[in-house]
């Protein structure tokens, strides 16, 4: 018998309380039990064992649910730094560590189980016909109940005689990707000396800058192939599976072992399949998104970012963890490299190697030809058409004529962004958000960007009874349908957040522009690790929206987005063309594109950063109010502001609403780090101890501010 302190998810409790129970089974830290909470039944995460209990009447444990630890030591400690560095509960960590279907209080993600037939006893009296039939699917054992019984029509009596036996296994489905032939080059100069630098480095943490199309993919398979035959196991991060198919082709075609797929989505049985290939050690490469950096690995050998200025590395619910700060924690524990890849790395990154803490390893050279040419479009002087400017509509016909692809990028979905009425003026907006809706055409539908809300459109004002709309701006749906009118009989294909809801849907469709198609239209999904021979016009048509955004970011992301835009053409033998519309072509963040120039934009950006106090000089944590009443919200921020007196506190400012509900946002910034997380820390319990019915979020470390 011991007594145990036991972390429980309850939404009334402080963030982390833990409770102590008394358990008469054999327990170690990092089990699941049940446990009574008041009149309720929960599920908790065993914190400690053999402790001092605080009170007499202890309470027991209703039931042990693990036998061994789902996180060994290593990841519960990871738990607790997580927790403490970005003040969020244990618990959530805890939480976003497992695959759902071993999360606390998971009722819908039950693990499944499917029939599977082995050999019992091959010696058993069976007839001629039964032994046949054994015969004839003996090899291929075992196999699937359900493929069996397809095969031979003998497996029940095979079974009931004991020839064979069933076996429940844990049911598994495969990802639906086509196998490519691996292709194996003659590294460049540039990739010997990298992979020699990374190799041969002493620093932990190597920040590989590589222009777009230089050939990073294959310093990282051949970084990987090395740590793998040491028998180690190798994490490759991603920043979204379904717009890297073909980077997972290019690792399984390369390592004809078993890999594990981790990303969002999957569903809770995949996402448990592919957690136990890494427990079991079945497979010793992961390729996966930010939630890849909890698997349980016990002997990693290398850590790969690809694309690590990607914002989608930051978790934007609780905890909202960087997985570039995870995978540091499990780099020092396991003692092994980390390597960061980007053509236009983070600020963060680029300043730390910049100062010497990572290692910073180039390839400034493209494989094949020189970087692309950019065109850059005033549109104070171009004659535009529907969006498109005449030299931008040129340059897309002459390329349909030469066989070859174009890919132009509108960072707006939808077909209409704003609708507003020509008789009254009124703007359809989100009750909810306060912002415009917009139309999508094909479900005919309004929908808020923000939340997601969709509403039904009438065709009718409900202000006025108009019929009439303003046709303003235009979404990706609107230029696909431009485009089409124009080139009839040109293979248009659209890649948004619409187009690609469905499983695969990416893949599909970068499969289908692959092998014939003409025109891609797309979101910022366009501008990332697309590598297509073929490619050799890329337009931008809206480059001014991505520097408009009131963000001390939107450069960096503006930045990155037009470069990596870029970067899609003239990637092979043929040269490439990148055009930008532009309002504004003397600013320097299109300057650097221009000249494909990093390390300019670089020096100007840390200069307005230093300017401003922004990150990398300062670090950042936003702490949002959220209420019914603005009032409320304004004046607990207000308070909140009066108890940081010490720190450097923006706002409060009123943002967006969500949920029907006003919010009321702080910007604090501390000059170091554990200063500021310990300040953050106290502001948790001030604010707890208020009682207010003032919602108060916290973002550490944000990445932009949100409006
Ligand atoms: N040594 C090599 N010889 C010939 N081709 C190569 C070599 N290395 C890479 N390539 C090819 O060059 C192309 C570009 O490489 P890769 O996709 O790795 O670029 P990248 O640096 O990751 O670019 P981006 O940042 O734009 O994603 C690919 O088609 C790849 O197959
Ligand atoms: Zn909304």
């Amino acid at each position: 018998m011991s007594y145990i302190d036991v972390y429980i998810e309850h939404n009334s409790l402080q963030l982390n309380t833990t409770f102590t129970y008394v358990c008469k089974e054999p327990i170690s830290v990092g089990c699941r039990v049940r446990v009574p909470f008041g009149a309720l039944d929960l599920i908790g995460f065993v914190a400690a064992i053999d402790v001092q209990p605080r009170i007499s009447t202890v309470k027991e444990v209703l039931e042990v649910i693990d036998k061994e630890p789902l996180l060994n030591d290593e990841l519960m400690a990871l738990a607790m730094t997580i927790s403490r560095q970005y003040v969020c509960s244990v618990i959530s960590v805890l939480k976003t560590m497992l695959p759902p279907a071993l999360r606390p209080s998971s009722s819908k993600a039950k693990i499944i189980y499917e029939d599977w037939v082995v050999l019992n006893d091959p010696q058993v009296d069976l007839t001629p016909k039964q032994r046949a039939a054994l015969e004839s699917v003996m090899e291929q054992l075992p196999m699937k109940a359900s493929v069996l019984r397809k095969r031979i029509t003998l497996a029940n009596p095979l079974l009931q005689k004991g020839a064979l036996r069933l076996e429940q296994r844990v049911k598994t489905s495969q990802l639906d990707l086509e196998s490519i032939p691996d292709t194996s080059f003659s590294l460049t100069s540039e990739q010997k000396n990298a992979i020699e630098q990374i190799e041969k480095g002493t620093k932990s943490v190597y920040l590989l800058h590589g222009v777009t199309g230089s050939g990073k993919t294959e310093v990282f398979l051949r970084l990987a192939e090395k740590v793998l035959t040491q028998g180690k196991q190798v994490l490759f991060l991603v920043p979204e599976i379904g717009l890297t198919p073909m980077m997972i082709q290019r690792v399984k075609a390369r390592f004809q072992t078993k890999i594990a797929i981790y990303h969002s989505s999957l569903n809770a049985q995949e996402k448990y399949e592919q957690y136990l290939l890494v427990k079991n050690r079945e497979a010793s490469i992961v390729i996966g998104t930010r939630s890849s950096v909890f698997m349980p690995f016990c002997d990693l050998g290398l850590i790969l970012m690809d694309e690590e200025h990607d914002a989608s590395y930051k978790q934007d619910s609780m905890p909202r963890y960087h997985a570039r700060d995870v995978i540091l924690e499990r780099a020092a524990f396991h003692h092994c490299k980390v390597v960061l890849s980007s053509a236009t790395p983070s600020l963060d990154s680029y300043a730390r190697a910049y100062k010497g803490v990572y290692a910073l390893v180039e390839l400034t050279h493209r494989i094949y030809l020189d970087m692309p040419r950019i065109h850059p479009l005033d549109l104070k002087q171009e004659k535009v058409e529907q969006g498109i400017s005449a030299r931008l509509w040129k340059a897309i016909e002459e390329a349909l004529y030469r066989h070859e692809q174009v890919i132009l990028l509108l960072n707006r979905r939808g077909y209409l962004p704003v609708v507003k009425c020509t008789q009254c003026n009124e703007t359809f907006t989100c009750p909810d958000c306060g912002i415009a809706l917009t139309y999508h055409k094909k479900e005919d539908v309004l929908m808020c960007h923000c939340c997601g809300r969709v509403f039904t459109f009438d065709h009718t004002c409900p202000h006025c009874h108009g019929h009439a709309f303003y046709h303003m701006g235009m979404g990706t749906e609107k230029l696909e349908e431009t485009l089409k009118l124009r080139f009839p009989s040109a293979n248009i294909l659209r890649m948004d957040a619409d187009s690609t809801r469905k499983k695969n849907a990416h893949a599909k469709i970068l499969k289908e522009f692959h092998d014939q198609g003409d025109i891609l239209v797309g979101t910022q999904m366009v501008a990332k690790g697309l590598d297509f021979e073929r490619v050799t016009v890329v337009g931008i048509l809206q480059a001014d929206a991505a520097l408009m955004r009131m963000d001390y970011q939107s450069a960096e992301r503006a930045y990155a987005m037009l470069e990596q835009a870029s970067g899609r053409c003239g990637r092979h033998e043929k040269e490439g063309h990148v055009y930008i519309q532009t309002f504004d072509p003397d600013h320097y963040v299109i300057k650097s594109v221009i000249d494909h120039d990093y390390i300019s934009f670089f020096k100007k950006e840390m200069l307005y950063r230093h300017l401003g106090k922004y990150p990398p000089y300062v670090y950042l944590c936003t702490v949002i109010y959220m209420h019914k009443e603005e009032t409320k919200a304004m004046q607990i921020a207000q308070d909140a502001k009066d108890h940081l007196s010490d720190l450097v506190v923006l706002g409060p400012i009123s943002i967006s609403m969500r949920q029907q509900k006003a919010r009321v946002r702080l910007v604090v910034k501390g000059k170091d780090r554990s200063v500021l997380n310990q300040r953050i820390w106290d502001l948790v319990q001030y604010h707890l101890s208020k009682k207010t019915t003032v919602k108060q979020e916290i973002n550490m470390y944000p990445l932009g501010l949100e409006e």
